[in-house]
């Protein structure tokens, strides 16, 4: 882990305004769309994946950078990676090639987290952008719905966090909503652990009735209150409405149960844990000092 090369003011003097400009274009955003937040906590996850947190996935497909990452299936429902490029042109105005769209990108999540009524989380910057992407990496580093909870501790375990923080994180899902495609398998082809309360399978049902989704458009909220950063999320895995398999899992294995419990009551210490679990998340395996390349466009290498 390379986090100790990242700063908490990395900005301060090649780009002092870069905190209040950020903030001021993310509640425009916001207020313009209010799945917005959901979009770009998401994004920052599937950046930090693959790579770490460099925007490799903001990277469009080209003669340099072969396929976009967006290729891989597991990056279906993605959204808002131009609007990173937006913020990007306006702090290449105000400070040019010195903001890297990595930093953009995990400073769009934690707005993102505050603005929808979670913590105020401070974060070390200093991030550099790769001059690589990897569709490959992404189909084999980013989680299905379906893995066990074996598999969530060890998606999470090379950024250092602990059993509690990988169950935080998972909190991310208090926001947004999920499609068809991701949800058929559990109703349809259940495995171990797929059950779920009797009515909200009913409701997953109806939402998705055939195996094959027909189309690509019907979604299913996260939590009962998608729009708002809050302990709702482990309340209804508890109820047996989590979302996904794995929602429904750390609710039941005995080794997370507690924890999902405690948050379920008490959303201080969530909102703490959380904040440790995303510092982990967005500071694992980055790019720093003479590594990469602060790109000039989100989307294309330099
Ligand atoms: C490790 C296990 C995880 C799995 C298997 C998983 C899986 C998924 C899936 C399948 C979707 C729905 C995509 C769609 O159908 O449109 C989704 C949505 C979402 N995920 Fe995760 N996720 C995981 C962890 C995380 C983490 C760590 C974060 C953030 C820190 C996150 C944030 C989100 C958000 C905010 C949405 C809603 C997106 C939207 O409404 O646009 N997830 N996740
Ligand atoms: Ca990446
Ligand atoms: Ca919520």
């Amino acid at each position: 882990i390379r986090k100790s090369q990242l700063a908490y003011d990395y900005y301060k003097f090649s780009c002092p305004n870069l905190i209040p400009i950020v903030k001021r274009e993310m509640l425009s955003i916001f207020l313009t769309d209010v799945s917005a937040p959901a979009a770009f906590l998401r994004l920052m996850f599937h950046d930090c994946q693959v790579q770490g947190c460099d925007a490799s996935i903001l990277l469009d497909s080209s003669y340099q950078t072969v396929n976009s990452e967006m290729v891989s299936p597991r990056n279906f429902g993605i959204r808002k990676r131009e609007t990173i490029g937006h913020i990007k042109s306006i702090l290449e105005d105000e400070c040019p090639g010195q903001v890297s769209c990595a930093d953009i990108i995990i400073l769009a999540a934690k707005e993102s987290v505050f603005f929808t009524g979670g913590p105020q989380i401070e974060i070390p910057l200093g991030r550099k952008d790769s001059t690589t992407c990897s569709f490959l990496e992404a189909d084999a580093k980013l989680p299905a719905p379906s893995i066990t909870v074996d598999e969530l501790f060890a998606t999470f375990i090379s950024t250092g966090m602990n059993i509690e923080e990988s169950v935080a994180i998972m909190g991310a899902h208090t926001l947004g909503a999920g499609h068809c495609i991701n949800i058929v398998s559990r109703l349809y082809e259940p495995q171990p652990g797929d059950r779920m309360n009797f009515g909200f399978e009913t409701l997953l049902r109806l939402a998705c009735p055939t195996k094959i989704p027909l189309t690509n458009v019907t979604f299913v909220h996260n939590d009962v209150t998608p729009l708002i950063f809050d302990i709702h999320y482990y309340r209804d895995v508890l109820m047996g409405r989590g979302l996904f398999s794995i929602d429904s899992r750390i609710s039941r294995d005995p080794r997370t149960a507690p924890v999902v419990n405690r948050f379920a009551i008490d959303q201080n210490y969530f909102f703490q844990v959380f904040s440790s679990a995303f510092v982990k998340l967005s500071s694992a395996n980055v790019l720093t000092k003479g590594q990469g390349e602060v790109r000039r466009q989100c989307n294309c290498v330099n």
